[in-house]
């Protein structure tokens, strides 16, 4: 009989079903999370963080930037995708080959094979952020997933019904995290609570969140 005393390889993440079609592969994104944020900053080198407004008039809590060939803007004109940067009227950043290659590995571990991400967004929260409950159905095809990677501070995220008044269950997340939905959860709202003041390691007092998406 061989034990696995000596084994250095790590565990695989843990997989937690939120309901069908949904899950969170806890951990999967935590050791490559030092290199995740420096991608991150060299996006944000190239189009910063910025806290755009609903197309209702409110400024968003959390502050927003992209990568990839689509890009995620809201305005008083509306939500869309687009591709260049609305501040500096340049394309985006190329979307990293560790973010696509994270994306489509997490997709294919929650069952959704050859998830190729046209669009990244990057949320940058602080403490007292936070998103509310909404669909995510700016994208074309509903068929392609959804894949959410979290680092840095924890965040309570949220993940309801077809309903914005199904009432939503809570799912706690941390450093190197990711949810992936599709299929019968596409069009679930979802959103996160409120940010609690919190100091992480690699982020300070920040909660990041890539949200991979195929957007055409
Ligand atoms: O920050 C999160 O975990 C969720 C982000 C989200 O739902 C979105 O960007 O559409
Ligand atoms: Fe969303």
């Amino acid at each position: 009989m061989t034990m696995d005393l000596f084994d250095q390889s790590p565990p695989e993440p843990r997989a937690e079903p939120i309901c069908e079609g949904a899950i969170v592969l806890r951990g999967l994104a935590r050791e490559s999370g030092a290199e995740l944020l420096a991608q991150i900053e060299r996006v944000a080198g190239q189009a910063p963080f910025r806290q755009m407004q609903t197309p209702g008039g409110h400024t968003m809590s959390v502050a927003m930037t992209c990568c990839g060939d689509w890009g995620w803007v809201t305005d008083a004109k509306g939500y869309r995708y687009q591709q260049q940067d609305p501040v500096s009227g340049a394309p985006w950043s190329n979307m990293p080959a560790l973010f696509r290659i994270l994306a489509a590995d997490a997709a294919l571990k929650a069952g959704y094979a050859e998830f190729e991400p046209d669009s990244c967004l990057i949320n940058r929260y602080l403490p007292g952020a936070r998103m509310g409950l909404h669909q995510d159905r700016n994208e074309k095809d509903f068929d392609q997933p959804i894949v959410s990677v979290s680092l840095g501070t924890p965040v309570t995220f949220q993940f309801g019904g077809m309903r914005r008044s199904d009432r939503p269950g809570r799912v706690p997340l941390e450093h190197g995290d990711v949810v992936v939905w599709g299929g019968p959860a596409r069009l679930r709202y979802h959103g996160v609570l409120t940010l609690k003041a919190a100091d992480h390691p690699l982020t300070g007092a920040c909660r990041y969140n890539l949200t991979f998406r195929r957007a055409r």
